[in-house]
């Protein structure tokens, strides 16, 4: 039996938790997290903001009372401040201010990601946020209460900007959505599917203003406008979405860390460079089976798995992480997109030779009356062959496509394996020439 220490319990550290208390009860756990929640889902956010659901009561999964009645001890509202890793002990602080030590034998740091916050002038300005906690949440939400907030300034299209600037719509404001790069969703997709997107967001009512950067947000305690490099909006809130930074404070200084943005590094069974100590989540490195290399993606889905493994790995059973390929999807104003792995600008970037094959097709066969048509790119490896990512776009729910599509990236398999891959059909769902098999065949 040893004592585990565990800091942070969002998702990766609430997965963490369950599977060691499920699955080795004779391991004494402690749990840290400064919030007063936990296991809240960020991607209902959006959802709830421009009231696609009407309460964010469905969006917490687990809590302090789950993890006590599993014999845990926890404490919330509580800060880890410092770790003595040579001493195996951390130092936390509660919101009365009392000081907590605690000895481990194993650590876990599921300390997440923290917002970018620029460096800009007036960041500081009432009315200028992120969205990243649950109190976020409420604070926008109560914002988009307010009819004296008629402008939104949604800073950076990534994942988190598109959503909001969707939701802020839905709520009845006049939604700006900036971004430096000249489109939208540039670090998931190829811009021939994310210039249909940037059309979805214009012509549902989003003001899209690509290639602008922000200089400065305006006001004198509260938000009035925000200037870029090509001009002055009025607007009465900022929401900035430029990206995570893993928050890696407490152990950057001991343990090895990535060079690229300083999480965590740690091997395919979450150990960090320190052998008691685990990093998983938003704070650690992953290994990109499609790279082939260690990367970092900041994703829930990532941090839930690697909190697992981390679990059975501290407890005694070895298991290894399969690596991931970073599979996400969006959904706005009912276009959906779905990917994995790498786009071709990635992959160039990244050195190989990368080739892209594409094709465009129905859902179903044309006599079906539900029918809308389906884009599909698939970027592979020219020297190899290997698949390294796939993109897919449309009106139509395609979301589960693309689970083979990370398994195969997964499983190194070649664009030409693909060919002859069994698929299905039934009018219902797809068309005998369906579009994967078609853009496999029709690849150079
Ligand atoms: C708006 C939004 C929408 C998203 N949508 C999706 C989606 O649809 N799909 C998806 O896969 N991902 C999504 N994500 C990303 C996803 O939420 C993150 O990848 C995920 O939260 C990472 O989980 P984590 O547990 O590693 O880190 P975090 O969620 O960052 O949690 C870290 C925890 O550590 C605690 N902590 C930090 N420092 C300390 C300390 N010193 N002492 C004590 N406690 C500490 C924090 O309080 C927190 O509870 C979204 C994110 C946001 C913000
Ligand atoms: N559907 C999902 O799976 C989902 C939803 C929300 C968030 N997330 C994850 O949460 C994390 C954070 O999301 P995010 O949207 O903040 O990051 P992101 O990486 O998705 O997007 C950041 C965007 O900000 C832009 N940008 C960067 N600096 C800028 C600047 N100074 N001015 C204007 N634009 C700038 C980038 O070009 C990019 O488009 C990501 O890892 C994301 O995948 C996932």
């Amino acid at each position: 039996m040893s004592k585990v220490v565990l800091v942070g319990a969002n998702h990766a550290g609430t997965a963490c938790a369950n599977t060691l208390l499920d699955n080795y009860p004779e391991h004494e756990l402690v749990i840290f997290d400064r919030n007063n929640n936990i296991s809240y889902l960020g991607c209902g956010t959006a959802l709830w903001v421009g009231r696609q659901i009407e309460s964010p009561d469905g969006l917490f999964y687990c809590s302090k009372d789950v993890f006590e009645s599993k014999n845990a001890t926890v404490y919330i509202e509580t800060e880890v401040t410092h770790i003595d890793f040579k001493a195996k002990k951390i130092t936390a602080k509660n919101k009365e201010g009392k000081e907590i030590v605690e000895s481990y034998d194993k650590l876990v740091l599921a300390t997440g990601s923290l917002p970018i916050q620029p460096k800009l002038p007036g960041i500081n300005l009432e009315g200028v946020q992120s969205v990243k906690l649950f109190q976020d949440a409420v604070a926008a939400d109560k914002r988009m209460s307010d009819p004296n907030i008629k402008s939104v300034a949604v800073v950076g299209a990534g994942y988190i900007g598109v959503e909001i600037a969707e939701a802020v719509h839905r709520r009845g404001k006049k939604a700006y959505l900036f971004d430096v790069r000249d489109t939208s969703l540039c670090g998931y997709y190829d811009a021939e599917l994310t210039h249909d997107m940037d059309a979805v967001l214009q012509k549902n009512g989003v003001n899209l203003h690509l290639n602008e950067s922000v200089v400065s947000i305006d006001g004198d305690t509260k938000v009035t406008g925000i200037t870029t490099n090509k001009g002055n909006y009025q607007v009465d809130m900022v929401v900035l979405a430029i990206g995570f930074n893993p928050n890696t404070a407490l152990g950057r200084d001991h343990l090895k860390i990535f060079g690229k943005n300083q999480a965590y590094l740690v091997d395919l069974h979450q150990q960090t460079s320190d052998p008691d100590v685990f990093a998983i989540g938003d704070c650690a490195t992953v290994f990109s089976n499609a790279l082939q290399d260690t990367a970092y993606i900041a994703l829930a889905t990532n941090a839930v798995r690697s909190g697992i493994v981390a679990a059975h790995n501290l407890a005694g059973t070895k298991i290894a992480s399969n690596g991931v390929q970073g599979s996400n999807g969006i959904s706005i104003f009912g276009y959906n997109m779905v990917s994995t792995g790498l786009t071709l600008r990635a992959a160039k970037e990244a050195g190989f030779q990368a080739m892209v094959t594409e094709f465009e097709d129905l859902q179903r066969p044309a006599f079906m009356k539900e029918n809308h048509p389906v884009k599909i790119r698939i970027v592979y490896d020219g020297d190899t062959r290997r698949i390294l990512g796939a993109q897919m776009a449309s009106y139509e729910d395609i979301s589960m496509g693309i689970h083979m599509f990370s398994l195969a990236i997964e499983q190194k398999i070649t664009i030409d394996h693909l060919k002859l891959v069994d698929i299905f059909f039934l009018p219902h769902f797809n068309q005998p020439y369906n579009y994967i098999t078609m853009a496999a065949i029709t690849a150079k």
